[in-house]
C-alpha cells in the first residue's frame, strides 16, 4: 500500500468522489444483501404461508431495490471515473513535467518505449485501481463482514460451518498475490522492452532500409514479442494454477450448507426462507473471497505499475543550480566566460578525460573556434556550457561567477546552442523557429531565418514559413535543417551562441555568407564555433586545437598556419586541393597556355 500512500497528492483532492464511489458502491451491495431478506420473506410470508395479497408489495419493494441499486451503480461508476482520469491527468502531467527536467545524462541511456510505457500503460493500470478496484476492496471486506453477520444471526452454527473452508481460501488468494505480483512485473518490463524496438525501429527507419536490416530488424521485435509472450503465459500459468483451487473451495461452502442445512430444514430447526437467504448470503460472501484473488491481482499490476511510475518521478533532476524566486531579478548576461583549468570525466572511475585541465577566456563578443578529431571534447564543451554536466575539477565562471551560482533561468535565456545533431519538430518551419520565445513577430521570425542564411529557401517553398515538415526535419536537406535550427537560436538574441559542428552541412558560399551575417549582427554575441572544418572557424578570434580533451594549439589562424603543426597539417590537408587548383591556374595564366 504504501505506493498508494504516495500516490495520495495526485488523488486526495478527488476524496470526495472516491468516497461517494465506495460509498455507492456499499450501498449497492447494501441492496444485495437485502434481497437475501425479501427472499426469506418471500418464501417464508408469502409462499409457505399462503399470503398471496402480499406478492404486489413485495414485487414493489424488489422493483425499488433493483432501481435503487442500479442508480448507487451508475453513481459508482460515474465518480470512480472521474477519480481515476483526474488523478491520471496530475500524475501523467507530473511525469511529463519530470521528463522535461531531467538531466541529459539521463537520456543518454533512457529508452523512449519504456518511458511511453510509463505513461501509457501503467497509467492505465493505477487509474483503474485508484478509480474502481479500490472500491471495489472496501466494498469486499464491508460485504463480507455483513454478510457474515447476517448468516450468523440467521443460525450461528451453519454460518460458522458454512464459511469453515474460507481462511484456507483467503490464504490462496494470498499466496496468488504473491506469485503473481513478480510475474506481473517481469511482464510490463517485456512490454517496455517491445516497445522500446518498435520506436527504435521507427526512428531509425531511414538507415534500416538503406542497410537492408529488415530482416535483422524483424528478428529482433520478434524475439522481444516472444520474450513478452512468455511472461505473459508465465503469469497466467501462474493465475490459472490458483485459480481451480480457489473455486474448489469456494464451492465446498455451498455444498456444506445444503447438506447441513437441508437437514435442519427437515427436522423443523430451519425455515426454507431461511435456508435460501443462507445460501444467497454464502454466494455473496464467497464471490467477493473469490474475486479478491482476481482483485488482488489488479492491485499486484496497479502496484508494479505506480512503482515504475514513482521510479521516474522520484529521479534526480538535473544539476544543482538554484532557480530564480519571484523576488530574484533577472541578471542580465555580459557573454564572458572563463573555463579554468577544467578536467572533466563521463563516468566518476574512467581514466580517460573528456576534458584535461581545458582553460580559456572568452571576451564578450568575441569569437571562439574549436577544432578538433572526432571525439577530441568539442561536444563536451557545449554540454558543459549548457549545464548538462556538473564539472568536478576546475572552475567555469560567467561573467566573474561561477557557473553553479547562476540561476539556471538566467542561463537559459542567454545560451544558445545549436547541436550537431539537428532536430526539428514535426510543425510548421515558422513554428521550429519560434521554439522557445513567447509570441516572437513574423518579422523577428523572418529576421533570423535571413540571418541564418535560410529565408531564401523558406520562401520558395509552395507555404513558406507555413510549411510542415515531418518528424525531425524530414522533407528538408540536411543543410536547411541546420539552417533552421541556427535561425531558432538566432531568434533568442542570445549573449552566448554555441554552434556545434553546425554548419557542416553547408556550401562553403553559404557558410561564408552566415559567418557575415553573424559578424554583423553578434558583435557583442560571445560565438563558440566547434568544427572539423577550417573553413568555419578561420575568422575566429581565437583558435582551439583539442585533441584527446587537450589543447594541443591556440591562437588565430593566420598564427597557427604559419606554424608547424597540427592546425597547419589540417589546413593543408583541408586546401590541399584549392591550393594546387590555384597553383596551377597561377602557373597556365602566367604561362600564356589556354
Ligand atoms: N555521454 C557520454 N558518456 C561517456 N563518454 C562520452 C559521452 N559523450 C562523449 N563521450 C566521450 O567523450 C569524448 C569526447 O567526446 P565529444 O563528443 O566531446 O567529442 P567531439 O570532439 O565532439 O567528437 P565529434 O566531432 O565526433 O562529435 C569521446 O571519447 C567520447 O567517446
Amino acid at each position: 500500500m504504501k505506493i498508494f500512500k504516495q500516490m495520495k497528492p495526485f488523488y486526495w483532492n478527488e476524496r470526495k468522489r472516491l468516497i461517494i464511489s465506495i460509498l455507492s458502491l456499499t450501498c449497492a451491495t447494501g441492496m444485495n444483501l437485502m434481497y437475501t431478506k425479501l427472499l426469506q420473506f418471500l418464501i417464508d410470508d408469502v409462499i409457505v404461508n399462503e399470503k398471496y395479497e402480499l406478492v404486489l408489495t413485495f414485487s414493489f419493494t424488489a422493483a425499488g431495490v433493483i432501481i435503487a441499486k442500479s442508480g448507487m451503480q451508475y453513481l459508482y461508476g460515474f465518480t470512480g471515473a472521474r477519480v481515476g482520469n483526474k488523478m491520471v491527468l496530475r500524475l501523467r502531467n507530473a511525469c511529463y513535467e519530470k521528463l522535461q527536467y531531467l538531466p541529459y545524462s539521463y537520456y543518454e541511456t533512457a529508452k523512449t518505449g519504456d518511458l511511453i510505457a510509463r505513461m501509457t500503460v501503467d497509467m492505465d493500470a493505477v487509474r483503474n485501481f485508484i478509480g474502481f478496484d479500490f472500491a471495489q476492496f472496501i466494498n469486499m471486506g464491508l460485504t463480507i463482514i455483513f454478510g457474515s453477520v447476517m448468516m450468523l444471526t440467521i443460525s450461528w452454527k451453519l454460518a460458522l460451518l458454512t464459511l469453515i473452508t474460507t481462511p484456507i481460501l483467503i490464504w490462496l488468494t494470498f499466496r496468488l498475490d504473491r506469485k503473481a505480483q513478480p510475474a506481473y512485473r517481469d511482464t510490463r518490463s517485456a512490454m517496455s522492452q517491445l516497445s522500446s524496438v518498435a520506436q527504435e525501429n521507427i526512428a531509425g527507419i531511414r538507415t534500416v532500409k538503406s542497410f537492408n536490416g529488415m530482416g535483422h530488424e524483424i528478428n529482433k521485435f520478434s524475439d522481444k514479442n516472444e520474450r513478452y509472450r512468455n511472461k505473459q503465459y508465465e503469469a497466467a500459468k501462474t493465475v490459472a494454477k490458483h485459480y481451480p483451487v480457489i473455486e474448489l473451495m469456494a464451492n465446498i461452502c455451498p455444498i456444506l450448507l445444503l447438506i447441513f442445512g437441508g437437514m435442519h430444514v427437515i427436522r423443523g430447526s430451519l425455515s426454507l426462507g431461511e435456508l435460501a437467504a443462507l445460501f444467497s448470503l454464502t454466494w455473496l460472501i464467497i464471490s467477493p473471497m473469490w474475486w479478491i484473488a482476481f482483485h488482488i491481482n489488479k492491485y499486484s499490476q496497479a502496484k508494479a505499475s505506480g512503482e515504475r511510475i514513482f521510479e521516474l518521478l522520484q529521479l534526480e533532476t538535473s544539476r544543482c543550480m538554484p532557480e530564480r524566486t519571484r523576488e530574484d531579478a533577472a541578471i542580465p548576461i555580459n557573454g564572458e566566460i572563463r573555463f579554468q583549468d577544467v578536467s572533466f570525466y563521463y563516468k566518476e572511475n574512467s581514466s580517460t578525460p573528456a576534458l584535461l585541465h581545458f582553460s580559456l577566456v572568452a571576451s564578450p563578443g568575441s569569437v571562439v573556434g574549436i577544432i578538433g578529431s572526432t571525439g577530441s571534447g568539442k561536444s563536451t564543451i557545449l554540454k558543459l556550457l549548457i549545464g548538462a554536466y556538473k564539472i568536478k575539477k576546475g572552475e567555469i565562471t560567467i561573467d566573474g561567477k561561477n557557473y553553479d551560482e547562476w540561476h539556471s533561468s538566467d542561463i537559459k535565456q542567454s545560451i544558445a546552442p545549436v547541436f550537431q545533431e539537428t532536430y526539428l519538430f514535426a510543425a510548421t518551419i515558422r513554428d521550429n523557429i519560434a521554439f522557445g520565445v513567447d509570441n516572437p513577430s513574423d518579422e523577428e521570425i523572418t529576421q533570423a531565418a535571413m540571418k541564418a542564411q535560410a529565408h531564401e529557401f523558406i520562401s520558395m517553398l509552395p507555404m513558406g514559413y507555413d510549411t510542415v515538415i515531418g518528424e525531425r526535419g524530414i522533407g528538408l536537406s540536411g543543410g536547411q535543417r541546420q539552417r533552421i535550427a541556427i535561425a531558432r537560436a538566432l531568434i533568442r538574441k542570445p549573449k552566448i551562441l554555441i554552434l556545434d559542428d553546425a554548419t557542416s552541412a553547408l556550401d562553403m558560399e553559404t557558410e561564408y555568407k552566415l559567418q557575415n551575417a553573424l559578424k554583423d549582427e553578434l558583435a557583442q554575441t560571445t560565438c563558440f564555433i566547434m568544427a572539423n572544418r577550417i573553413s568555419s572557424i578561420r575568422h575566429a578570434d581565437e583558435i582551439i586545437v583539442l585533441d584527446k580533451g587537450q589543447i594541443l594549439q591556440r591562437g588565430t589562424h593566420q598564427d597557427l598556419v604559419s606554424l608547424e603543426g597540427p592546425y597547419r597539417s589540417i589546413y593543408l590537408s583541408q586546401y590541399d586541393d584549392s591550393i594546387h587548383k590555384h597553383n596551377h591556374l597561377t602557373l597556365t595564366v602566367e604561362g600564356g597556355e589556354q
